[in-house]
C-alpha cells in the first residue's frame, strides 16, 4: 500500500480468460504475484497472477487478475485468505467466474447473476474458515443466507437491461467443485437435481471469507461451456473452449461490471 496513492473502495476477482478487466483500470500500479512476499502464485492458464490499482471510469478499484484454486494444490485457507488483506479493506467485492452451465435454458455465453451457492467442498469440512477464528475479522458462525448482495443484484439486472443484454442475462445457483477435472455425466445430473445452475472450481471460497469481514458480494459466472448430461453428446469439457467463450464475452462483461462499479457509487450504496 505504500507503494501507492489509490485507496480502492471496491475489489474485483478475475475468473478464467476474463482479466481484460483489469486492463480498464486507468492510472495503473501493478504488482506480480511473484514479487510479493508469501504469496501464492497463478498457475492456471488465463490467470495473470497481478495485482492491480488504479480507478475504474474514476472509481478507486483493485484487481486480483488470476486467483488460486484448491486444484493448484494450495490449503483452502491460502486460496482465500492469502487474498491480498488490501482486498478485504475494501466495502464491495465484485468476482467472475467460468464455469458450466447446467440449467438447461442457459446457452454458451449467457452471463449468471449469482444469487447463491453449493459449497459442495464445505459438505466434506473444507471450508476456508476452519481453525482458529480471527475475530478482528469477524464472527465464528458467519451468516450465509445472505451472501450475494441483494441490492447489487437488482442493480446489475437493471443495469444490464439497460445495456441491451436482457436476451443473455439470467440469474441463478452456483455449485463449486474442487477440480480439477471436469464432471462426469452422472455429476452434472445430479448437480443440476439439487438446484445448481452452473458449476465451477472457485469463487465461494472467497465469498465465503469476503462475507465473514463483513463485505457486500457481487459475483457473476460466465457460462463459457454446457455441462454434458447426456450420454449420446459428443461434447467435452475442456478449458481452450472455457478461455474462448471469455474472449467472445469479454466486451460486454467488462461494460456490465465497468458500469454497475459506477452505479455502486451513483446510487450511494457504498455505506
Ligand atoms: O473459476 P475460474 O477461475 O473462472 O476458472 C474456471 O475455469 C477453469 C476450468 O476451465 C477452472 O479453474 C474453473 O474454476
Ligand atoms: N467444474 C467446472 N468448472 C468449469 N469452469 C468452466 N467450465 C466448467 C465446467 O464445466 N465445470
Amino acid at each position: 500500500m505504500a507503494q501507492t496513492d489509490i485507496r480502492p473502495r471496491i475489489g474485483i476477482v478475475c475468473g478464467s480468460g476474463l482479466g481484460g478487466l483489469a486492463n480498464l483500470l486507468k492510472d495503473q500500479v501493478v504488482f506480480n504475484y511473484r514479487d510479493i512476499p508469501n504469496f501464492p502464485q497463478s498457475t492456471v492458464h488465463g490467470h495473470a497472477g497481478r495485482l492491480v490499482f488504479g480507478t475504474l471510469k474514476g472509481r478507486p478499484c483493485v484487481c486480483m487478475q488470476g486467483r488460486f484454486h484448491l486444484y493448484e494444490g494450495y490449503p483452502i485457507q491460502k486460496v482465500s485468505r492469502k487474498m491480498p488483506s488490501m482486498l478485504y479493506h475494501q466495502r464491495h467485492l465484485i468476482l467472475t467466474n467460468a464455469a458450466g452451465g447446467l440449467n438447461q435454458d442457459f446457452k454458451v455465453g449467457d452471463i449468471m447473476i449469482m444469487k447463491d451457492h453449493i459449497n459442495m467442498p464445505g459438505f466434506a469440512g473444507n471450508n476456508p474458515l476452519s481453525g482458529p477464528n480471527d475475530e478482528r475479522f469477524g464472527t465464528r458462525f458467519p451468516c450465509m443466507s445472505d451472501a450475494y448482495d441483494r441490492e447489487l443484484q437488482q442493480l446489475a439486472m437493471e443495469v444490464g437491461q439497460e445495456l441491451g443484454y436482457g436476451d443473455f442475462l439470467r440469474e441463478g445457483v452456483y455449485c463449486v467443485l474442487s477440480g480439477p477435472s471436469f464432471e462426469t455425466i452422472a455429476e452434472c445430473r445430479m448437480l443440476h437435481r439439487l438446484g445448481a445452475d452452473a458449476v465451477g472450481m472457485s469463487t465461494v471460497h472467497e465469498v465465503i471469507v469476503a462475507r465473514h469481514c463483513g463485505m457486500r458480494v457481487f459475483a457473476l459466472s460466465l457460462i463459457t461451456n454446457q455441462a454434458v448430461m447426456d450420454y449420446d453428446s459428443e461434447e467435452k469439457a475442456n478449458h481452450e473452449e472455457v478461455l474462448q467463450t471469455g474472449k467472445q464475452r469479454s466486451e460486454q462483461l467488462e461494460r456490465l461490471v465497468s458500469t454497475l462499479v459506477t452505479r455502486i457509487e451513483h446510487n450511494n450504496i457504498y455505506a
